[in-house]
C-alpha cells in the first residue's frame, strides 16, 4: 500500500497547487482519515477563518467538514446541504460557529452569501465554503485553500485514496504556515 501511493501521479488539482505557493500535501486512504484530517486541521482555526474546500462531485468535501465540525465541537451533523445554500452549525462549548456552505448553486457569489441572511456573524465564525472557488474570495484576504484530489492511476486500488493539499493565503496563513506543515506526516 506504501509503495502504491508513493508511485501515483498527482492529481491535476494537486498539481496545480504544486506550482502554487508553499503548501502541504496529504494523502488519505480512507473516509475516516478524511474526518480524522478534518479534526486536526480544526485545531488551527480561529474565529473569521475562511476555507474553501476545491474537488469533484464525492472528491470527500463533506467528509472533511464533518471531520471540522468534530473538532471544532459543534452542534449537528455535517452533511450535504441539499436544499440549502449554508448551515450554521452553533459551538456546543464556547469556541465559533461553524458556517457550512455549499456554493453550488450560488451563482452570483459573494452578494447572494450576504443575502442569506445567516443570523450569525462571518467575522466570529469559521466559514466552510464547498464549491467556493471564484465566488467567495473576497469574504476574506486570509484564506486557507483546501484542494482534494482523487489519486490517479491504479483506479481500483486507490479508489479510497485521496491527495489534500492545504494552501494558506494572506497574513494569518503566512504566520500559520508551520503549524500547516506540521498537519502533514514526517
Ligand atoms: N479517502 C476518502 N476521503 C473522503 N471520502 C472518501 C474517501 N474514500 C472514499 N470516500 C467516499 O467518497 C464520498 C465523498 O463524499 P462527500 O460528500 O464527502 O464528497 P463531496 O466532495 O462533499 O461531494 P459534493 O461535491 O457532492 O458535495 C463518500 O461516499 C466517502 O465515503
Ligand atoms: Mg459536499
Amino acid at each position: 500500500m506504501e509503495d502504491v501511493q508513493r508511485e501515483a501521479p498527482r492529481s491535476p488539482a494537486a498539481e496545480a497547487l504544486a506550482e502554487a505557493a508553499a503548501e502541504t500535501l496529504i494523502t488519505v486512504d480512507s473516509p475516516a482519515s478524511m474526518q480524522e484530517l478534518g479534526r486536526r486541521i480544526a485545531g488551527l482555526l480561529r474565529p473569521g477563518d475562511l476555507v474553501l474546500l476545491t474537488g469533484e462531485l464525492g472528491a470527500g468535501k463533506t467528509t472533511l467538514t464533518r471531520g471540522l465540525g468534530e473538532g471544532l465541537g459543534v452542534r449537528g451533523a455535517v452533511t450535504s446541504p441539499t436544499f440549502v445554500i449554508a448551515r450554521v452549525h452553533p459551538s456546543l462549548g464556547d469556541g465559533p460557529p461553524l458556517v457550512h456552505v455549499d456554493a453550488y448553486r450560488l451563482g452570483g457569489g459573494l452578494d447572494e452569501m450576504e443575502d442569506l441572511d445567516l443570523d450569525v456573524s462571518l467575522p466570529d465564525s469559521v466559514v466552510v465554503v464547498e464549491w467556493g472557488d471564484g465566488k467567495v474570495e473576497e469574504l476574506s484576504d486570509d484564506r486557507l485553500h483546501v484542494v482534494i484530489g482523487r489519486a490517479v492511476g491504479h483506479e481500483e486500488v486507490l479508489d479510497d485514496v485521496r491527495e489534500v493539499a492545504l494552501r494558506g493565503v494572506g497574513a494569518r496563513w503566512e504566520q500559520a504556515g508551520p503549524e500547516l506543515a506540521r498537519l502533514a506526516p514526517a
